[in-house]
């Protein structure tokens, strides 16, 4: 589990973060949601350490948790570009300290759910297109015994087949993996997420579990959209 106490963050002056307080429970896929400019971003950069708070701390059960969070960010260059697909998960994996049987006993476990990893291994990464880079991001947090997922807005660009695949990865691995996901995508963060943690003036404003796409929107209609339609 990671806790967040009483963070705060301000940028020149302009509170993002409020001494929000809440916590991602281990083996399910929390939701962060929010519009745009709200601070999901500015949290996330937290929960990694790239950011450093005004005040509050991230904490976790797990010594130097922070270097087992993997963030998967669309539309990202964060496998080589000139390596192939199957290198780069290797390469990855090595560095993390697995051996090559741990890493061919991970790629057997996690490939059910990502069939497209066969036929793409031996291309190039900047040959994939944006979706197969999302999921093969993915596979790569996997394979390296990544504990703690963050997926930023993992469908932004997606196809209706590639966010299948995503949704379908994600649902079999969320019981195993602590997941975090910020997406504006509600059909897919309502079947992805089991936990949802809106927020809102820099605290979380509503904590719900399991919702559908309906539930969530009215949610969303009445925090964030005072009226409007959606
Ligand atoms: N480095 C920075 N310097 C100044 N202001 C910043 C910085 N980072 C974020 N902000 C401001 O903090 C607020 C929250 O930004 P943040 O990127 O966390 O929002 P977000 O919820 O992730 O939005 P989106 O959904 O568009 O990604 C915004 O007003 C943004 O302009």
């Amino acid at each position: 589990m990671i806790s967040v106490k009483q963070v705060s963050k301000s940028f020149h002056g302009n509170c993002v973060l409020d001494h929000i307080s809440f916590e991602i429970p281990d083996q399910t896929a929390t939701a962060l949601i929010g519009p745009n400019g709200i601070g999901k971003t500015t949290l996330l950069n937290i929960l990694c350490g790239s950011l450093v708070p005004d005040s509050g701390e991230v904490t976790s059960e797990t010594p130097d948790f922070q270097r087992e969070i993997f963030t998967v960010l669309s539309g990202s260059h964060q496998l080589y570009a000139k390596n192939t697909v199957k290198e780069n998960i290797e390469f990855l994996a090595v560095l993390r300290g697995l051996s090559n049987s741990d890493i061919r006993q991970n790629l057997d476990r996690y490939l059910p759910s990502f069939p497209l990893y066969d036929s793409v291994k031996n291309k190039l990464f900047e040959e994939l297109s944006t979706g197969q880079k999302q999921l093969m991001i993915l596979l790569a947090a996997l394979v390296t015994n990544s504990r703690y997922l963050i997926l930023d807005e993992p469908t932004e660009g997606l196809d209706l087949d590639h966010k299948r695949a995503l949704l379908h990865a994600v649902t079999s691995i969320r019981n195993t993996k602590t997941i975090l996901i910020t997406s504006h995508d509600s059909d897919f963060i309502t079947s992805a997420a089991e936990r949802f943690l809106f927020l809102k003036d820099g605290q979380i404003a509503v904590e719900k579990e399991h919702l559908d796409t309906k539930e969530f929107l009215e949610i969303y209609e009445a925090l964030y959209l005072q009226g409007e339609s959606l």
